[in-house]
């Protein structure tokens, strides 16, 4: 247990007198005179959601104080003890009911073709998840319905929209029928892949990137499924490079934030206004705002939606943590010292700007990591490399900025940082809640465990961490700086249940 007189967390450190909610005046490390934290003043007690699948990564024992954090559901959580052990299989996963990863049905019973589904054994695909249980059986019926769909990250969206695609196509006509859009090169890349794999048994599939520099110009897209960035795809399709005469069906995945972001947004719709054949269009996500969501039923009318309970979009198998840093340059401190502490397996470190990720890349470099950065000043190519490098294992942390928050699946991924608190506004005005969980949904992939910590280091980090944990109903841990024994038995006990067994052996 630690020393409380040492260990003071910002919670309590914002608590002084004169300081309400709303101040902007925040000194860190100014003493504090009173008892009642500012945590305290605005919380009423909540009691911590029971889930299933929190079991399965440990038992956290809250022997300390418990800070509610408001009356939705999220709380921050001191002095934890982890008794970890890791039992449950995938299997036994996908027969708990409540599970995201639960189904009563057999990929089989699905309906699909013969050489689809030996395409998914052949990826060991067991059982369908529980949004391609549900969504499947609707999205193949004719005549073709459009779909907006929601499922946390990591439960096998891709899979859902790409067997869509296959079990659509008309394989004797060699012209564009699907296209899938994505708001990263990588994104688009890493579904690119997964169509491969899948139809790898499919004869006449055949499949092209269009993502920048990926095709010349003057050359003319054949494939049947096309996957790539809006602003390529519109720039082929107006060269005259793209037939979109045969275009059946398309699919934007992390369709919110496509919709949401202004220029891609407006790419997205002059896309679909160019293809006026479309008798499908489908919207994937782990995250629908409800202002997204309104044009989202604009852009793809009369859709069957399947949507989750804000308090479901959390994945219970990432055991959220924060640390509270003592100023934002101490940050790089905090980050050298966890990284020094225990080999984590591979990692991902989420930065605002450019500059941290670089910086903060060279100091650990210089400090003996294996790290890589990469964010939006790199070239195309050179991004590719960088992932492939780190996908590999060649390299096990890697720095980004939002660029990468979204989609990317590397499994091996056993921790997420987030060096700094994601906000949105043109200010930073706002803690940007959807974006937080689609980074530290780069762990815990389809039922493995991870730890994702956030770091805040001021009143606007803490209460913007704050505003996330509520708006989920999020349990967030703190992890105490200044006792680093108890941190790495926390933080390695996780950790090591998600490398042991990957909590499931495949
Ligand atoms: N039925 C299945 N059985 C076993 N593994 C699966 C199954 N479906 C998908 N997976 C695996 O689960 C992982 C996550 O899948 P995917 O990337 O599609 O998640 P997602 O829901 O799109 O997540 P995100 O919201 O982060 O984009 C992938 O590694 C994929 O291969």
């Amino acid at each position: 247990m630690s020393d409380p007189a040492k260990s003071a967390s910002l919670a309590d450190r914002v608590t002084r007198p004169g300081l309400d909610a709303s101040s902007s005046s925040f000194t860190p490390g100014a003493a504090s005179t009173q008892s009642t934290s500012w945590a305290d003043e605005v919380a009423s007690p909540v009691a911590p959601k029971e889930d299933p699948l929190v079991s399965t990564v440990g038992d956290a024992q809250v022997d300390g104080q418990v800070e509610p954090l408001g009356g939705s559901g999220g709380s921050f959580i001191d002095d934890v003890q982890y008794d970890v052990e890791v039992t449950l299989t995938l299997e036994e996963l996908q027969r708990q009911e409540g599970n995201p990863l639960h189904s009563v049905k057999s990929f089989e019973e699905l309906g699909l073709s013969p050489q689809v589904l030996q395409g998914l054994f052949a990826m060991n695909f067991k059982k369908p998840s529980k949004i391609q249980e549900k969504s499947l059986p609707l999205l193949l019926r004719s005549p073709p319905q459009n779909m907006i769909a929601q499922s946390q990250s990591g439960t096998g969206k891709t899979a859902a929209f790409v067997i869509t695609i296959l079990s659509r196509l008309d394989y004797s006509v060699n012209k564009p029928q699907a296209l899938c859009l994505a708001p990263s090169r990588e994104l688009a890349r890493q579904i690119e892949g997964v169509v491969k794999s899948i139809g790898q048994f499919v004869e006449g599939l055949t499949i092209q990137g269009a993502v920048p520099g990926a095709v010349p110009r003057g050359e003319r897209l054949e494939s049947k499924v096309v996957v790539g960035t809006p602003g390529t795809v519109m720039d082929l399709i107006k060269r005259r490079q793209f037939d979109t005469s045969q275009m059946k069906i398309l699919c934007l995945d992390e369709a919110d934030n496509m919709l949401d972001q202004q220029g891609l947004g407006e790419q997205c719709l002059r896309v679909k206004q160019m293809i006026p054949s479309l008798s499908q269009i489908l919207l994937f996500s782990a995250t629908f705002p409800d202002d997204v969501l309104r044009y989202a039923e604009q852009f793809c009318p009369n859709a069957i939606q399947i949507k989750l309970q804000r308090n479901d979009m959390n994945v219970a198998g990432i055991k959220q943590m924060y640390m509270d840093c003592p100023s934002d340059d101490g940050k790089y401190d905090i980050l050298a010292r966890l990284y020094g502490l225990m080999t984590i397996g591979s990692s991902i470190i989420f930065v605002k700007k450019r500059e941290t990720a670089d910086s903060i890349a060279a100091r650990l470099l210089s400090d003996g990591h294996n790290v890589v950065a990469v964010h939006g000043a790199f070239e195309g190519g050179e991004r590719d490399a960088i992932l492939e490098k780190f996908r590999l294992g060649e390299a096990k942390v890697l720095i980004t900025t939002n660029v990468l928050a979204r989609g990317i699946d590397v499994q091996s991924v056993s921790m997420v940082i987030n060096y700094d608190i994601p906000m949105k506004g043109r200010s930073d005005s706002e803690a940007d809640s959807e974006t937080y969980l689609h980074r530290i949904g780069r762990t815990g992939r389809f039922g493995r465990v991870g730890v994702s910590i956030s770091f805040v280091f001021d009143r606007k980090s803490y209460v913007a961490l704050q505003s996330i944990s509520q708006h989920y109903g999020i349990e967030l841990i703190r992890l105490d700086t200044d006792d680093w024994d108890q941190t790495e038995k926390v933080v390695k006990s996780v950790i090591k249940s998600s490398r042991a067994g990957t909590n499931f052996k495949k």
